[in-house]
């Protein structure tokens, strides 16, 4: 049966939200990979550093396990419109499950703010793309005065099946460790629901038994965009504290997250951290996970960076195992690879501003592809200069 192929649905026991489990739509979502990142972990002095690559899943992100659960309410319950604001995952996940569902979806989308990848599912998955002068925040404002006004169900995170669904991975990972669950879970922070979820998740499989006990969960913003940084900072997570966002991580560019509470509350219950990391350390990340063969978005990248912190401020040991929650496929932002390789990536000013050891560690990462002629001796030396080979 479709359902028990899919790594959400194979734990529908878990998941009683819908009459007929038998009937959920799927694309057969999850069941994503747990890779090692063995230099990764040697360069960080770590024994064990894994990553659950969430971007492995049909539409290259995390968002595919929370939407099968929430569109399958929604055809159940008989909507014939579905929609959300994006900043360009969510929205490739909702069009393809609602166009598998044979539902309409409506997208709203920051104009100019995302990856082209990401634009162009909508428009393959035949969703409504409505492109709005305005950051995330502006788009949800429009949105959320929409599904006032019409039937239409709204799919953003704010929507609890999502968390249903996105809880899942969690199981996942604890099925693929043998149910002896990581130290410590590093997950990117944007709208914030992909925290409260896994939280959601290794709290179920602890109250049942399952797990002796819960990861550290910790959550990594962009400093441009850290509105959950700053909270924890400014009032120890009592008040959100909301951001104009900008970040070339344009997933997480989110300035006031909606799940924020339900964020602050995993972090708190199991005793994990909150931090912010820069352009140029989420660049660098970004190109030492692509280095191991594994790639992501600009966006899952934060979760190395700020382990980094995590391990240099002695929060993080040795010895303890670490999985970082990659979050999408490195094909959603080809743009963003191209210009980091080709030093196209930051400003004048930033690249004035990195110390010379940063600028060397961002080089050693650098592949630009090289342009030639078609002469055979001018490829030849031009190989051997950069292979150290020699013909035979
Ligand atoms: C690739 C990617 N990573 C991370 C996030 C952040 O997840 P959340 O909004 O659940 O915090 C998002 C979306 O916000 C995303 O699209
Ligand atoms: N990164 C998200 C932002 C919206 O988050 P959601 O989880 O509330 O839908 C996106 O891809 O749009």
């Amino acid at each position: 049966m479709a359902v028990d192929q899919s790594g959400v649905w194979r734990f529908r026991d878990l998941l009683p939200i819908l009459d007929d489990p038998n009937r959920a739509v799927t694309l057969r979502e999850g069941n994503t990979p747990l890779y090692d990142l063995p230099r990764n972990a040697r360069a960080l002095g770590l024994d064990f550093l894994l990553a659950k690559h969430q971007g492995m899943n049909p539409t290259g992100s995390f968002k595919d396990t929370g939407m099968t659960a929430a569109l399958s309410v929604a055809r159940e319950r008989g909507f014939e419109w579905v929609a959300c604001a994006s900043t360009g995952n969510t929205s490739a996940a909702m069009a393809a499950f609602a166009a598998r569902a044979g539902l309409r979806s409506i997208v709203f989308i920051p104009e100019g703010k995302i990856a082209w990848g990401k634009l162009s599912q909508s428009m393959d998955y035949g969703a409504l793309t409505v492109q709005l002068r305005t950051d995330f925040d502006g788009c949800v404002r429009i949105l959320t005065d929409l599904v006032k006004r019409f039937p239409i169900y709204l799919l953003n995170s704010v929507n609890p099946y999502r968390l249903e669904g996105q809880k899942t991975p969690a199981f996942e990972m604890a099925e693929q460790m043998d149910w002896q669950v990581p130290e410590h879970i590093i997950v990117p922070g944007g709208n914030l629901a992909n925290s409260a979820a896994l939280g959601k998740g290794f709290a179920e499989m602890h109250h049942l038994g399952l797990i002796n006990r819960v990861p550290t969960i910790s959550v990594i913003q962009a400093e441009g965009a850290n509105p959950l940084w700053r909270t924890m900072q400014e009032n120890d997570g009592r008040e959100l504290v909301s951001v104009t966002a900008e970040t070339r991580a344009s997933a997480i560019r989110i300035g006031s997250p909606a799940s924020w509470q339900k964020s602050v509350k995993v972090i708190r219950s199991t005793g994990g951290w909150v931090e912010q990391v820069s352009e140029q350390e989420i660049a660098l990340a970004k190109a030492q996970i692509g280095a191991e063969g594994i790639g992501c978005e600009p966006a899952s990248a934060v979760t190395l960076a700020g382990l980094r912190k995590l391990v240099a401020q002695g929060k993080i040991h040795a010895e303890q195992r670490v999985v970082l929650i990659l979050t999408g496929h490195t094909l959603k932002d080809s743009d963003y690879t191209i210009n980091y390789h080709r030093d196209e990536l930051f400003t004048e000013a930033e690249r004035s501003a990195m110390s010379s050891a940063e600028k060397a560690e961002q080089e050693s990462f650098r592949k630009p592809p090289i342009v030639l002629d078609p002469d055979p001796g001018t490829v030849l030396r031009t190989l051997e200069a950069h292979m150290e080979l020699h013909p035979a």
